[in-house]
């Protein structure tokens, strides 16, 4: 399809769906699997995952009121605008100002340089009627930062921008569909006034006669919006994984090489160790980050919960791990994505695999919702202020807990003697605290050396992304060991999830041994064995490799691959794709008298001279 013809068809599936949801009803639930199904980025995305649970967030319950039902109904269209050409990480950075006018009561929207216009909100190009804007507050000469303001963008009855807007899309994105199908916007404004009540203003509030009133709850609030979809791509992260696992490990069953003896059948490419060793890591993540996706959602919850009885103590640690893990998995899921399409060998590289498209539109996940190193950044001054308070006599909780055993997990070594004892969960478990301790209790030290804090951390942005990855690595490895620990349904479904999850755990300590071995997590012997053991994991995990894909559930027509077809039976239908290509409509191309001929003919007249 044009872009034209694919936004308008993203257009249409997105009212399809809309219709389904009102009519069948539909619950919330089975809304998202909907959603899931349509496979596509589309404007519906940011109005219910983000412009929805922004007004939600910061409103006032006037201003719940007055705009939910409308958007509950889809009677406006909104999507969320924060970023700007100019500032995107850096959202105290942002430029846009929104100037309290007390003669008319209003707040005068204003776009003062070229880097403060709106840029990349999804669903803003096109086809959002409001937006929860992002701007400077200004009263009476001062800026108070940032806030949340709901601004009306076109016209109700012909869609045409309001006066003093200035609106469009941004262009063309990466890959030929893929992400293509939203309307990612610009957006600027010229003195575009809006009624002083379109303030969000359950964090802070402007009064008619122009007086700033900040609320006692924490600022951070304005950025529970983020909080929440960042956690829900940890589990869409575990989607696309088991995607590009489920075609790869299908594939490589039925694609064969070498290995005939006497003229008999070639060697299973998933029976080679290389092959094992770069794709059961993979499946085992595509569970890993389930599990944790199941964890961070609940974590999200309580939070949540916890924030509307004024208690905002969790508030960091929700913070961090949303940011971290979000970082980590998306990281992770888009670099596996395109290890699978090379564990498919050339054909990966063939759109019908279905793997450039998953990539494409995958891909942006490591920047949207907060760029991944600067997420992980946050996870570090997380973990920074936490080894600070270490021995004054607050005891660390939650996913930080394991820092007061700090005693024991700087000094302790590791007692792995044999391969089999990196089956064990607590020896597992310890080696990865040690070497999540050990890395951030480092940077702390180095930190201290610096007389100025920020300038240390400024020079050790690199080692501290490197502790904050570790921690999180922590995290994913211990909530699937506590996954097993629960109750898991199916007969010999446990042992085979325990497999996955060494896989999981060993595989990190392979990947990442220079931290293990440098922070004295383990010795190069235990290495040894880890390596050992995770071959003889593959072993086990090979016979059941397709049907723990295949547990995925998904179907062909959402998988979309001719590689990792069910039935397997890939070659004739490589084919059939093939000839559909519309290079193939005529066996002479196009061009050929134009080009081919003519140069060819020109050669064959020098020839003959
Ligand atoms: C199958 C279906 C698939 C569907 C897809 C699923 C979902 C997708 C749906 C929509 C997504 C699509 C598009 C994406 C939309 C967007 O991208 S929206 C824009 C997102 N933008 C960002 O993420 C910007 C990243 N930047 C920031 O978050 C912050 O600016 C910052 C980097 C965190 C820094 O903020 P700043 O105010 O400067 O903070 P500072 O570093 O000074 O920290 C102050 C304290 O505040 C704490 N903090 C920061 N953020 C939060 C937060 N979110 N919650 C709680 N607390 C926070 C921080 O830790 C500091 O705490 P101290 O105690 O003071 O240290
Ligand atoms: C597909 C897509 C959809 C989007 N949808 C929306 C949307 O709906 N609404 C919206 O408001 N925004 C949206 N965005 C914008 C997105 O949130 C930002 O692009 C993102 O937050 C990153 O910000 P940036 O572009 O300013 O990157 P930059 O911050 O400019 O990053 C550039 C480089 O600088 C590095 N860097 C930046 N700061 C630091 C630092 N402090 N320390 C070390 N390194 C640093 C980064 O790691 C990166 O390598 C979308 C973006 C994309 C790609």
């Amino acid at each position: 399809m044009t872009r034209k013809e694919l936004f308008k068809n993203t257009l249409r599936k997105s009212v399809h769906a809309w219709k389904l949801i009102n009519e069948l009803p539909l619950s919330d639930d089975e809304s998202l699997m909907l959603r899931h199904f349509m496979d596509q980025p589309g404007f519906l995305d940011l109005h219910w995952r983000m412009f929805v649970p922004a007004i939600k967030g910061q409103g006032t319950e006037e201003q719940k009121q007055k705009w939910l039902p409308l958007a509950n109904k889809m009677q406006i269209i909104g999507c969320y605008a924060q970023t700007e050409l100019g500032h995107g990480s850096n959202v105290q950075g942002l430029e846009t100002t929104a100037t309290f006018d007390p003669q008319t009561d209003q707040f005068i929207l204003h776009s003062p340089t070229q880097t403060s216009s709106k840029w990349w909100p999804g669903g803003l190009g096109k086809v959002s009627t409001h937006a929860v804007i992002y701007a400077r507050l200004i009263t009476d000469g001062k800026d108070h930062g940032v806030h949340g303001f709901i601004v009306q963008l076109r016209n109700m009855d012909d869609h045409s921008p309001l006066p003093g807007i200035t609106i469009g899309d941004i262009g063309v994105k990466f890959g030929n569909g893929a992400y293509n199908s939203m309307d990612n916007g610009f957006l600027m404004f010229d003195k575009f006034c809006i009624p002083r009540d379109q303030m969000l203003m359950r964090l802070s509030k402007v009064t008619r006669e122009g007086k700033y009133v900040p609320s006692d709850v924490p600022r951070q609030l304005m950025y529970g919006t983020m909080v929440s979809v960042r956690q829900t791509i940890v589990s869409n992260a575990s989607i696309a994984m088991a995607r590009a696992v489920c075609i790869a490990t299908r594939y490589s069953a039925v694609r064969r090489q070498f290995g005939s003896q006497n003229g008999g059948i070639e060697t299973q490419v998933i029976d080679y160790k290389t092959q094992q060793n770069r794709l059961f890591p993979l499946l085992a993540s595509a569970y890993a980050f389930r599990f944790v996706g199941e964890w961070l959602k609940w974590l999200y919850t309580d939070v949540t919960q916890r924030l509307e009885a004024s208690d905002f103590a969790t508030l960091p640690e929700a913070h961090a791990c949303t940011a971290g893990l979000k970082s980590m998995t998306t990281s992770a899921t888009s670099d596996g994505i395109e290890e699978c399409r090379k564990l498919c060998g050339g054909h990966g590289y063939l759109w019908c695999s279905g793997l450039p498209e998953l990539f494409a539109v995958y891909v942006p996940a490591c920047t949207y919702e907060g760029d991944n190193v600067v997420l992980q950044l946050q996870v570090a001054r997380f973990l920074m202020k936490t080894v600070s308070q270490l021995g004054s006599g607050k005891a660390p909780a939650g996913t930080t807990a394991y820092m007061g055993r700090a005693k024991h997990l700087l000094q302790c070594r590791s007692s792995i003697r044999k391969a089999e004892d990196w089956l064990n969960p607590a020896m597992v478990l310890e080696t990865f605290e040690a070497r999540a301790l050990r890395m951030a209790v480092s940077c702390a030290n180095n930190l201290s050396k610096f007389e100025n804090q920020e300038q240390g951390f400024s020079e050790l942005l690199a080692d501290l992304v490197e502790a904050a990855i570790a921690h999180c690595q922590l995290i994913v490895v211990s909530k699937f060991i506590v996954k097993l620990e629960g109750e898991i349904k199916g007969k010999g479904v446990k042992n085979q999830l325990k497999n996955l999850c060494y896989i999981y755990a060993l595989h990190l300590i392979h990947k990442h041994l220079g931290d293990f071995l440098s922070t004295n997590s383990i010795t190069s012997e235990q290495a040894s064995l880890a390596n050992h053991q995770l071959r003889s994991l593959y072993t086990q995990v090979r016979p059941n490799a397709v049907a723990l894909v295949d547990a995925f559930d998904y179907t062909d027509h959402y998988l979309g691959s001719v590689l990792g077809r069910y039935d397997g039976n890939v070659y004739p239908k490589l084919f059939e794709e093939a000839l559909k290509d519309p290079l193939n409509d005529t066996v002479v191309p196009d061009g050929y008298h134009e080009y081919i001929r003519p140069l060819i003919k020109q050669h064959l007249r020098s020839a003959r001279l």
